[in-house]
């Protein structure tokens, strides 16, 4: 009768990372939570589509129960099959959202599902976004997103300079034309346009004005926009983008993998297990996609002994890490866990071009840095870098530090301390639930010290 150890969003829990006594070891084979990624995508593509599409697998997380009111919102029929919610059915809107008057959605603190919901929002005569989650959503830009929706027809009202949340949008009927974009901070706001303008009745070019961040994910909006049947024309280099009008939707069948970024919190805590006997099998990992590759890459770079059979990864912990200078933004929702795991590494690591975690749940940069200070950690933040001096034989803690209302934070500071000498207490432990409600139970049935 153990789980909880946090399933609700309810405020202000806390818990405690403890040693463990002789060495630490994390075996075993959980169940990894549904692709954050790829459930948006799809849920959105099904939502949009002529006719009902299945879903199966999608992730169980706030952030899903935030798309999921999104869409209900723009007019489409969502409907599990089972009690398990594994298998989800979706009456699509073919394109044009049967709403008439205006509509508010709460969307968590989930940015993606706000970004890429903004653009569809678009299509609705007036829709007002508002976030629970003040502190973080509410601190996050939206403004490159606005100005270039303006420039299709949209008119907002937003909070600050920035256009946080909550906001408005008067959209509904919109032009085509040529829309420019920046990717600086982040790629969600290209992914928002890829999804409205086919099916806009005017075609659309979109430039990217700069370098554009998280490509990968660029990539996986185009790849599901392929499957579902909409046609972008574009370049190698994701800076142009020709679309043609009055496209549609296809409605499909679905299924969603496992969750890389999940996977990884899972790695670095086994990569930084000090029982050479420790053992974790994680299944459900597509082979192929760019990000996995990439974070596992990361983890043989830095001497982890790793095995993939199919979608099937071994990781053998109890194993000396070593430091390693990562390019992070392919990986950037896995760079918290990474930075983790080389802070007990030999010798100093450098993960660079993630300048774009400043704009995340917390500023992953400068609010991580501070608390695995405090914990007793060597890492140096910098303008678009981390500098991490790694400390093998582990670090002090008996400290309480802070998840900055970030599930990649919280997960970050729970690997960190199972290594330390004297634990950890962690405060905000419900921001867990935003991708990952079970992280904490799981970490602890694989061996950490968690109460
Ligand atoms: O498109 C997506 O699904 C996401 C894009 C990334 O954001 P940025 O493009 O802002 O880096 C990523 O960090 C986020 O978790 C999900
Ligand atoms: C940055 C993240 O999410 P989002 O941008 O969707 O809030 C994340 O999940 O790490």
């Amino acid at each position: 009768m153990q789980e909880p150890l946090i399933t609700s969003p309810v405020p202000g829990q806390t818990l405690t990372v403890a040693p463990v006594a002789g060495s630490l070891r994390i075996s075993g084979q959980p169940e990894i939570p549904s692709s954050k990624y790829y459930t948006l995508r799809y849920v959105l593509a099904a939502t949009l589509a002529d006719g009902e599409s299945v879903i199966y697998y999608p992730a169980q997380s706030d952030d899903s129960e935030a798309l999921f009111r999104g869409c209900r919102a723009l007019g489409a029929q969502l409907a599990w099959d089972d009690a398990e919610r594994r298998v989800l059915r979706i009456k699509g809107i073919g394109g044009r959202p049967p709403v008439q008057g205006p509509v508010t959605i709460e969307v968590g603190n989930a940015g993606a599902v706000l970004r890429l919901l903004l653009g569809l929002g678009a299509l609705l005569p007036q829709v007002t976004f508002e976030t629970d989650h003040p502190l973080s959503l509410g601190k996050r830009p939206n403004r490159e997103l606005l100005e270039a929706l303006a420039s299709l027809g949209v008119a907002y009202e937003a909070t600050g300079p920035e256009g946080c949340v909550p906001l408005t949008l008067h959209g509904g009927n919109l032009r085509g034309g040529h829309i420019r974009i920046s990717g600086a901070r982040s790629s969600q706001y290209l992914s928002a346009l890829l999804f409205l303008c086919p099916l806009l009745t005017e075609p659309v070019e979109i430039e990217v004005v700069d370098m554009l961040k998280s490509q990968p994910l660029a990539r996986a909006t185009l790849e599901v926009l392929q499957e579902a049947g909409i046609v972008i024309e574009h370049d190698a280099a994701l800076r142009h983008f020709k679309i043609q009008p009055n496209q549609r939707y296809q409605p499909r069948e679905y299924v969603i993998p496992g969750d890389y970024p999940s996977a990884a919190a899972l790695l670095a805590a086994a990569s930084v297990a000090t029982d050479p006997a420790s053992e974790l099998r994680l299944t459900r990992l597509r082979p192929g996609e760019e990000i996995g590759e990439a974070l596992l890459s990361a983890f043989r770079a830095m001497g982890a002994d790793l095995v993939r059979d199919g979608e099937q990864i071994t990781l053998r912990g109890g194993r000396p890490l070593h430091g390693i200078e990562l390019d992070g933004d392919v990986v950037i929702d896995c760079i918290p866990v990474l930075v983790a795991a080389a802070c007990f590494a030999e010798g100093r690591s450098v993960f660079f071009n993630i300048e774009s975690l400043h704009y995340k749940e917390s500023d992953r940069i400068d609010d991580l840095c501070a608390e695995l200070q405090r914990a007793g950690c060597d890492v140096e933040p910098r303008q678009d870098a981390i500098i991490v001096n790694g400390r093998p034989e582990g670090i002090e803690g008996g400290v309480t530090v802070d998840g900055h209302n970030d599930h990649r934070l919280l997960m970050a500071l729970a690997i960190v301390g199972m290594r330390s000498r004297h634990g950890l207490t962690i405060t905000g432990g419900e921001h867990i639930v935003k991708s990952y409600p079970h992280f904490f139970a799981v970490l602890r049935a694989l061996g950490a010290n968690l109460y």
